[in-house]
């Protein structure tokens, strides 16, 4: 950076930077303006260089030469307050010290002695770590005054206040929240109320970027470290202490063990916070395997085996989806003491408006029908000089294989890049294009199809390492664009907002796989939306990019995989769009987690084919891990199809909160359930068909009384599944035995069978686990209900993909019905007569094609087609 050369703000954020108070440098700035030389004499000339930071010194040697160096320099002398902290004294003092470059490498000194066999080393207990004592009694006050200064919050929230307090009596603690509600504050606050650092374990790399970015702008110093950071001397000033906060991906923290120590040694560590805690779980979606390795840390950082530590330093596991389950494997993986404090709040989000349409959500012609809306909303201002972004990517849904050749060398400007088709990949891309080293880097590479096609963004740790270098301090312009516009909470105030218009804000569009992203983003781009695609395999260059013009609003709509999901805390995303079956509810939950974090009203629609069982993409899974992420998957089908349950009560049940609430804004909510239907009948001939087949396949035997279901042994349970009759069969029994059921479809007595299931009248016969009931056998429930012989009624609502396959036009009337009309002659002749004209254009086509001559098939065919005279 040229230093000569910047605005008021940067000096400001510059300065900043280097430790000293937003207030000072401001009034410096004012008074001798844009000039960082000037204004750091303005400043140690009127504080006579004591400084006036709590949490940084003030070089005395009064020198005015502006050098990183120095700015690297003033940050050091918070290690030696530490230092000097446990030599002199057990009391934590905020007195400044002046920094010697003797002392300077006295202190490199100490932290390298410290090394992984630092227990043996270690000094006497050198650094107390702060306690309620220490900090005061007043912390709450002092914890007003940082919220108020650094994010301009007037108070915590009582979670916040919790996970605080358990923090402060050394407790580790696990903090269950909505998404949105704050859980990063109770792992940030720490940091500044101590001086020391607090290291964040956060799974993706554009998470990280967000909340560095974010904390620029509070005012905190902030870096990230991964193996896509480019500048490698971010790592070594963090582990020096230099960076309030610091985020690190699992895999790399493991990594820096050692030095972490030695920054517990010198700086000291406030706190290790584990955001996102979740991927700790094979039990939930997301599961990162170097999470788990995570218990490093709590085995590690203990007083017992650090002897200059007096408590362990505290955990604390962020999560806003984490089911009963997780939250139980998360304590054991984490080895999280048994003192944890739990701390839950509720998943509800009152402002988030869900609802679930049908889509094929597989061509051009869904995504006309399916954005037409939204492309209405992101182009009424710009209609007249209507832009033409479509460079995105020149594509047509089948051609994919257009290249990215243009260099970045000739940048113009941000927004042309983001929305121009030709990225060409730089240097620090290679890697997440999974370039071989070998290949020449000043090669631009060619993004093929093979890159595109349908691969997904599941379970693939370090391509989301996305280097956004350091970041240094700004504070925010305008305090007030941050503050929570309270949403009513209350049911009839809600009530109000049923139909209320949602702003136009930003969106984001959450598809499956890759080769989507790419397709959508360029789709909307060509009707003037400002799209822009966001997976784990574009350029870094471009990811950073995005993600920053998204914060600025120069992007209306990224399309995303989920790389973009978790954690990602832009206020005014107003839509959240799932383009196709989300792999779980959890997965779901958090990705509708971005929309609405201003809390103004805002939509979370899933476009999914109801007539389709979604699939599980393709991921390495344990046979363990795939019944559960099967069993995800279902109950994420559930709720898609469901008709009948307020979405968001299901979605916060799912987590395991009760909820006798309604959210009065889903689609089910505002449309009510259908009426309710009696189907004794259906139901009836559908327990009968799997009663039989049942009794075919394990005596060999269809007649027979509804006894008491039998426990096959294993062996005859394998054999009986040769010839097994998974729905399909039933449903083909039931159309050719019941003549008034000839008209229904498959995907409708799915649907009953599902219903059947859910109530315990059947189950899945195989041992494998399915989406939904494949092979349906009887329960004991269901055998009973057939043996019951008043005709009481059986009431259901029919859920979503049952009442669009009755809505749809049959092409005809059943199976049984098509093979019995080819014995009617005059349909007969009718079929055939349809079948005749179909061939038509064949022939015609054939008459334009010149025979063969070299061949006697050719001969004969010019024979035949000779006109006759
Ligand atoms: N005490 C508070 N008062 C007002 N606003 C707050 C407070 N604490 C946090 N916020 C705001 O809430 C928003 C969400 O914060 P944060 O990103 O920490 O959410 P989160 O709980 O981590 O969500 P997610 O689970 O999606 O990651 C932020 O914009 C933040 O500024
Ligand atoms: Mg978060």
């Amino acid at each position: 950076m040229d230093i000569r050369n910047l605005d008021s703000d940067q000096v400001v954020a510059y300065l900043t930077g280097m430790g000293f108070e937003l207030l000072t440098v401001s009034e410096a700035v004012k008074a001798v303006g844009p000039s960082i030389e000037d204004a750091l004499e303005f400043i140690l000339t009127n504080s006579g260089g004591g400084g006036n930071s709590p949490s940084t010194s003030m070089p005395k040697d009064g020198s005015s030469r502006i050098t990183r160096k120095m700015g690297n320099k003033m940050r050091q002398s918070r290690i030696t307050e530490h230092l000097n902290l446990g030599t002199k004294s057990k009391t934590r003092t905020t007195s400044s010290h002046s920094v010697t470059p003797e002392l300077k490498e006295n202190v490199r000194q100490k932290c390298h002695v410290i090394n992984s066999d630092i227990a043996s080393q270690a000094p006497e207990p050198v650094i107390m770590f702060p306690c309620k004592d220490m900090i005061g009694e007043d912390w709450e006050e002092k914890v007003k005054r940082i919220l108020n200064k650094h994010f301009g919050y007037s108070a915590l929230k009582s979670f916040q206040k919790e996970a605080l307090e358990a923090w402060l009596a050394h407790k580790d603690c696990l903090v269950l929240a909505a998404t949105g509600s704050g859980k990063s504050l109770c792992f940030q606050i720490p940091s500044l109320l101590t001086g020391k650092v607090v290291i964040v374990i956060s799974p993706l790399i554009s998470l990280m970027h967000d909340q560095c970015l974010k904390l620029a702008k509070h005012g905190v110093s902030a870096c990230f470290l991964g193996s896509g950071q480019i500048d490698k001397s971010v790592e070594q000033k963090a582990m020096d202490g230099m960076y309030d906060i610091v985020y690190v991906c699992p895999e790399t923290i493991l990594r820096l063990i050692d030095s972490l120590q030695n920054l517990a040694a010198c700086r000291g560590i406030a706190l290790f916070a584990i955001d996102e805690v979740h991927c700790v779980s094979k039990w939930g979606h997301d599961f990162r395997p170097d999470y788990r390795r995570l218990s490093v840390l709590r085995e590690t950082f203990k007083a017992e085996k650090l002897k200059f530590l007096m408590f362990d330093i505290p955990l604390v596991a962020v999560t806003a989806t984490a089911t009963f389950r997780v939250r139980e494997d998360i304590l054991k993986s984490l080895c999280m003491s048994d003192q944890t404090k739990i701390v839950v709040t509720s998943f509800f989000r009152p402002n988030l408006r869900f609802s679930v349409k049908h889509s094929k959500t597989s061509s051009v012609s869904s995504y006309k029908r399916d954005f037409e809306e939204l492309i209405a909303i992101y182009t009424k201002r710009s209609t007249s000089g209507k832009r033409n972004y479509s460079s995105m990517l020149d594509m047509d849904d089948a051609s994919v294989s257009s290249t990215f050749s243009r260099s970045f060398e000739h940048e113009e400007s941000y927004e042309e890049d983001i929305f121009n088709s030709d990225i060409s990949f730089s240097d620090d891309d290679e890697l997440a294009l999974g370039n071989s080293k070998s290949s020449p880097v000043s090669e631009p590479r060619k993004l093929s199809v093979g890159f595109l096609e349908d691969e997904c963004d599941h379970q693939v740790a370090d391509d989301f390492d996305v280097s956004c270098g350091e970041f240094s301090v700004q504070y925010p312009k305008d305090f007030s664009s941050c503050s929570l516009h309270a949403f009513p909470t209350k049911p009839d105030k809600r009530l109000q907002l049923q139909h209320g218009p949602v702003d136009e804000g930003s969106a984001i569009i959450y598809v499956p796989t890759r080769k989507e992203t790419l397709s959508i983003a360029n789709f909307l781009c060509r009707f003037g939306v400002k799209a822009a695609a966001y997976n784990a395999k574009l350029p870094k260059s471009h990811l950073r990019k995005v993600h920053m013009q998204f914060h600025e609003d120069a992007i209306q709509v990224v399309v995303a995989t989920i790389a973009f999901g978790m954690g990602i805390d832009k206020l005014n995303v107003r839509r959240i769009i799932h383009y196709g079956w989300p792999q779980s509810l959890e997965a779901y939950y958090q990705e509708a987690g971005r929309a609405g974090r201003d809390g103004k009203l805002a939509e979370c629609v899933l476009y999914a084919n109801l007539f389709q069982i979604p699939t599980l993409l393709p991921s390495k899974r344990s046979e363990e891990q795939a019944r559960q992420a099967c069993k995800m998957l279902s109950d994420c089908f559930r709720y898609g199809i469901s008709s009948s349950h307020c979405r968001a009560k299901m979605l916060v049940e799912y987590f395991g909160e009760e909820f006798q609430d309604r959210c009065l804004l889903c689609d089910v909510c505002v449309n009510g359930p259908p009426e309710i239907q009696n189907l004794r009948a259906e139901v009836m001939a559908l327990m009968k068909v799997i009663h039989v087949h049942y009794r075919q396949q394990c005596f060999g035997d269809a007649s027979g009384e509804f006894e008491q279901i039998i426990h096959l042994p294993n062996d005859i349970r394998r054999r009986r599944y040769v010839n097994k009759a998974n729905i399909k069969t039933l449903v083909r029994s039931i159309r050719e035995q019941y003549a008034e059921f000839a008209e229904s479809d498959l995907v409708w007595w799915r649907g009953l069978s599902r219903i059947l299931e859910n109530k315990g009248f059947i189950r899945e016969g195989d041992d494998k686990m399915y989406v939904q009931v494949k092979f349906p056998e009887p329960t004991e429930l269901g055998l009973k209900l057939l043996r019951s012989e008043e005709d009481q009624p059986f009431y259901v609502h029919l859920e979503a993909d049952m009442q669009l396959s009755m809505k749809t036009p049959k092409s005809n009337s059943s199976f049984s019905e098509w093979g019995r009309g080819w014995a009617d002659p005059e349909i007969r002749r009718q079929r055939l007569g349809k079948k005749t004209s179909w061939r038509k254009p064949k022939q015609r086509k054939s008459q334009n094609v010149k025979p063969n001559l070299g061949t006697v098939r050719g001969r004969l065919t010019a024979k035949l087609c000779k006109p006759k005279t």
